[in-house]
């Protein structure tokens, strides 16, 4: 199998693994992105079968997903507590620490994990690494008038910013909230608390990617099976 194809089957795996953790009357927080993806496809089934649950969506990828598939949702504005959300992560480390937003949806992503009684990130074992923001940028959502203020500040305290283009539109990416995603690149592995302190002080600094010290439980697909890695086992 081709590394890519492999990729998107451990993505799979680890979707559907997801789906026997959600039980019926529950509230769930629907999360962004190609892993999360095949957990709305798995769940959608399970709902067209009777599973009765509703969903609380994460983006618009999220929303349209789970209309396609059939899942109730509500709003996320009318909610203030989950059963449980689930989510995939761009990376992961052994604390389960992650960063998010490499779909740009890390802000509601992060408002609708710290809603839930129990955050559960799914990914395939190439997320895990030792050290967080070595190989992937951290992402930062920002409103646009701040966007020269946030690119000096962070230059200060080492990052090297790149404003997030679009890939079929000719500019920015303008997130679900109207704002820009800043990418921070470093040169080391960053203490990720203080960065994250730093960067949540800077005015117009909407929300980072960084979610510390939030995931209960993290589903890491591996060749040969699902592992579940519990953040009581932190060391
Ligand atoms: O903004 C997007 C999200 O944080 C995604 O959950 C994250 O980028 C992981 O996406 P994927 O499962 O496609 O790698």
């Amino acid at each position: 199998m081709k590394a890519q194809d492999e990729g998107k089957n451990l993505k799979k795996i680890v979707g559907l693994a997801a789906a026997d953790l959600v039980k019926d009357g529950m509230t769930v927080g629907i999360g962004t992105g190609s892993t999360a993806a095949f957990f709305i496809e798995e769940l959608g089934q399970r709902v067209r079968q009777g599973l009765s649950i509703r969903g609380v969506p994460t983006s618009y990828q999220a929303k349209l997903m789970c209309y396609q598939h059939g899942i109730p949702l509500l709003d996320p504005s009318l909610v203030d507590r989950l059963d449980i959300a689930i989510d995939g992560a761009d990376e992961i480390d052994y604390s389960l620490n992650a960063i998010k937003g490499g779909g740009a949806a890390n802000t509601m992503e992060k408002v609708i994990a710290t809603m839930a009684d129990e955050f559960v990130i799914i990914v395939d074992h190439s997320k895990l690494v030792e050290k967080l923001a070595v190989s992937f940028p951290v992402p930062v959502e920002v409103i646009p008038a701040a966007l020269g203020l946030v690119m000096r500040k962070v230059r200060e305290i080492g990052a090297r910013p790149e404003l997030r283009m679009a890939v079929r539109k000719a500019g920015p990416v303008v997130t679900d909230n109207g704002n820009f995603i800043v990418d921070l690149y470093f040169d080391e592995a960053p203490d990720v608390y203080r960065l994250n302190r730093v960067l949540k002080s800077i005015p117009g600094v909407v929300e980072t990617g960084l979610f510390l010290g939030m995931a209960h439980k993290a589903l890491v697909a591996w060749e040969d099976g699902v592992e579940v890695m519990l953040a009581s086992q932190k060391d």
